[in-house]
């Protein structure tokens, strides 16, 4: 097993091609036919890996409705869920373990995941020796882009979350909730003019509800934008497959379009195939599973279809902008590199 780990294979740019194909064994033929001619489209692979996350997303609604206990549970707006006493699932609550653990503090995980995978595979760099190799540094480039585009959709861009900034926007506001409590209604009309309280988490402290406006699912968002970063971080270091690696398209300096290939071959034209798994990569592994494992419980149980599919599209736009727009701009890719290169 030790062995195993430390073995890294070369394998020459002849031979590649009966690892490459995601659909066939044919080799080089049926690779050029699933590659796309385009640095801006995904490969065939990548494609199918990315559109896992919209079918998730119609299943776990799709069950919503389907499913006649669920169908039949009031659902509340305030809440953003079904009431707790009558939930129709223990993942329905939000004090379910998984959300109040793993999601409300997702991106510690991903982030710890992250940095496993990138001083422990020896794709990037020394295994468990912190040192900076160019591509450890490339990594690093790309997760503190998308930990950057996290802060400020779910956290702060210079005051409130863009999140909360669009729920204002599209007419959203903090309405105070009243109890039967004169005393403790006095008490919340003093604590606050909600007219002034411009965050979710603002609004919360003062016991109102975030009501009126579109509130982009940040459990979406974030899931999403979590996982595929490990997956398109770890996958080109871990599979041959070519649909991940070298079928890539990018743009040359000179316009010129190639295959990544001309940039995963050594100067003897042999690619560098990593014969480990590792911890890092066992981590992130769990870590995204459980992340679409969420994400599903989310689309059952949480949220409209519309907020659903906004957290996806921004998610989404986050990950086009780091991983794929620098196929095509090489003065973007000298800085944000590509994984697996
Ligand atoms: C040589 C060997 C090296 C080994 C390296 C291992 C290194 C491990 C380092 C681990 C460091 C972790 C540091 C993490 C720093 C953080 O990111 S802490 C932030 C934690 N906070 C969150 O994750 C908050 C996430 N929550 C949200 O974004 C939102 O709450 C939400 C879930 C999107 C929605 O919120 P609602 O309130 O539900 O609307
Ligand atoms: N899979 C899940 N499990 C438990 N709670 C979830 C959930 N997905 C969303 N929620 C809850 O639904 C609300 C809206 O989530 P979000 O906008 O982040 O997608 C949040 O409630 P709270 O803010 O009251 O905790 C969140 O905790």
């Amino acid at each position: 097993m030790a062995t195993r780990n430390r073995f890294k294979a070369e394998v020459p740019m002849s031979e590649l091609s009966q690892f490459s194909s995601p659909s066939s064994t044919t080799g080089s033929t049926n690779r050029q036919q699933n590659a796309p001619s385009s640095p801006w489209s995904p490969t065939f692979l990548e494609g199918i890996l990315l559109a896992i996350y919209p079918f998730t997303l119609v299943l776990g609604s799709l069950f919503s409705v389907l499913n006649t206990t669920t169908r039949n549970t009031p659902y509340s707006g305030d809440l953003q869920s079904h009431p707790p006493n009558i939930a129709p699932s223990y993942f329905a609550l939000k004090s379910n373990v998984f959300n109040v653990y793993f999601v409300k503090i997702g991106w510690f995980w991903i982030t710890g995941a992250f940095f496993l995978f990138c001083f422990t595979h020896s794709s990037l760099g020394p295994r468990f020796i912190p040192t900076l190799t160019p591509r450890r540094i490339r990594a690093l480039v790309r997760y503190t882009a998308v930990t950057a585009v996290w802060c400020a959709v779910t956290q702060w861009f210079f005051g409130p979350p863009i999140i909360d900034r669009g729920f204002r926007l599209t007419g959203g506001q903090c309405a105070i909730i009243y109890s039967d409590d004169p005393i403790n209604n006095y008490k919340q009309n003093q604590m606050s003019d909600t007219r002034e309280i411009f965050t979710h988490a603002a609004c919360k402290v003062a016991g109102g509800s975030w009501r009126g406006g579109h509130d982009i699912s940040g459990h979406v968002f974030i899931l999403i934008l979590g996982s595929a970063m490990l997956w398109l971080e770890i996958l080109p270091d871990v599979l041959r497959n070519g649909g991940l690696r070298e079928d890539r398209r990018i743009r040359m300096h000179d316009g010129a379009v190639k295959t990544a290939a001309v940039e995963t071959h050594d100067e003897k034209g042999n690619v560098h195939v990593p014969g480990e798994l590792g911890l890092g990569v066992r981590v992130a592994l769990c870590i995204a599973g459980l992340s679409w494992w969420m994400l599903l419980m989310t689309a059952a149980y949480f949220h409209t279809w519309l907020e659903k599919f906004t957290g996806l599209v921004v998610a989404f736009s986050v990950i086009y902008a780091v991983y794929f727009v620098p196929r095509g701009l090489p003065a973007l890719r000298s800085v944000l590199g590509m994984p697996g290169v």
